[in-house]
């Protein structure tokens, strides 16, 4: 696991995003594993001024909210389309997520881990982290070995996501989630995390135990995994002088360095 201290939340989704365009560039018919959040808009923004040619790419989001429509405002696919997909011209077709409305959405589930594997498995999955250390919709007690499936969503994370809604009531009980182990099946993973909200989590998943109380944890046993962080959110590191730190005016590191 690498970890890379960037002096604030905008360099480190800049960051973030180069990763992402260094990746298509390198292999236009790369297959992405993309994420939704507030955290991820910075990423998609410098992303789309980037403009690398994703017409070849094919992605598969995260995760979805059961009962939410493709269309409804507050979907990741909406999500996805708005600040990604639209602006970069992606063709639908290559462009993923399970169906939310779907009427059996643990068939539907199954069928998104299959979609996965038929597209030969993911070579950049990208992540945010949720302040308990949900990774995807895995909340905390999530089986390290679990594949895509419905979980039900804490109160913490519906209160953290109903800035999103009109009203906490409004925020759906369930999503389709890929699991842990479908997330750690990807060849490279890179995980942002910015603000001081996540210092605590982003401390449980480098330098904690490998535990289900933090299923972002799970990233340790991931053999290319990089953590990309700004101060605020490594603020409960202890372990600093291991981790790659870009002052501000400082030379850039290359996140592609160092060691595992
Ligand atoms: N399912 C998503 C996660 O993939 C994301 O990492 C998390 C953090 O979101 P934010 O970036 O808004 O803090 O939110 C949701 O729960």
């Amino acid at each position: 696991m690498k970890v890379l201290i960037l002096p604030d939340a905008q360099k480190a989704a800049d960051r973030t995003a180069e990763v992402i365009a260094a990746t298509v560039t390198a292999r236009p018919d790369a297959t992405l594993g993309l994420a939704t959040g507030g955290t991820m808009e910075g990423v998609y923004e410098h992303l789309v001024t980037l403009g690398p040619d994703m017409s070849r790419s094919t992605t598969f989001n995260l995760d979805e909210y059961v009962g939410l429509s493709p269309d409804h405002p507050q979907s990741y696919r909406r999500f996805m389309q708005t600040h990604l997909f639209d602006p970069l011209g992606m063709p639908r077709k290559r462009t993923h997520l399970p169906r939310g409305d779907a009427p059996d959405p643990e068939a539907e589930a199954r069928r998104y881990e299959r979609a996965i594997a038929d597209a030969g498995g993911i070579d950049l999955q990208l992540l945010g982290i949720g302040r308990n250390g949900h990774i995807g919709f895995n909340e905390p007690s999530s089986s390290l070995g679990s594949r895509c499936r419905i979980k039900t969503l804490t109160r913490a994370t519906r209160d953290a996501n109903s800035r999103f809604f009109a009203s906490l009531d409004e925020v759906p009980r369930h999503a389709i989630t890929m699991g842990i182990a479908t997330i750690l099946d990807a060849r490279r993973v890179v995980l942002l995390a910015t603000g001081s909200a996540k210092a605590r989590a982003v401390a449980d998943m480098v330098e904690g135990p490998i535990s289900a109380r933090c299923p972002a944890s799970a990233l340790q046993l991931h053999p290319a995994a990089d953590i990309i962080c700004d101060e605020a959110a490594a603020a409960e590191l202890r372990l600093r002088e291991y981790y790659e730190t870009v002052h501000p005016g400082g030379a850039e590191a290359d996140v592609t360095g160092g060691c595992a």
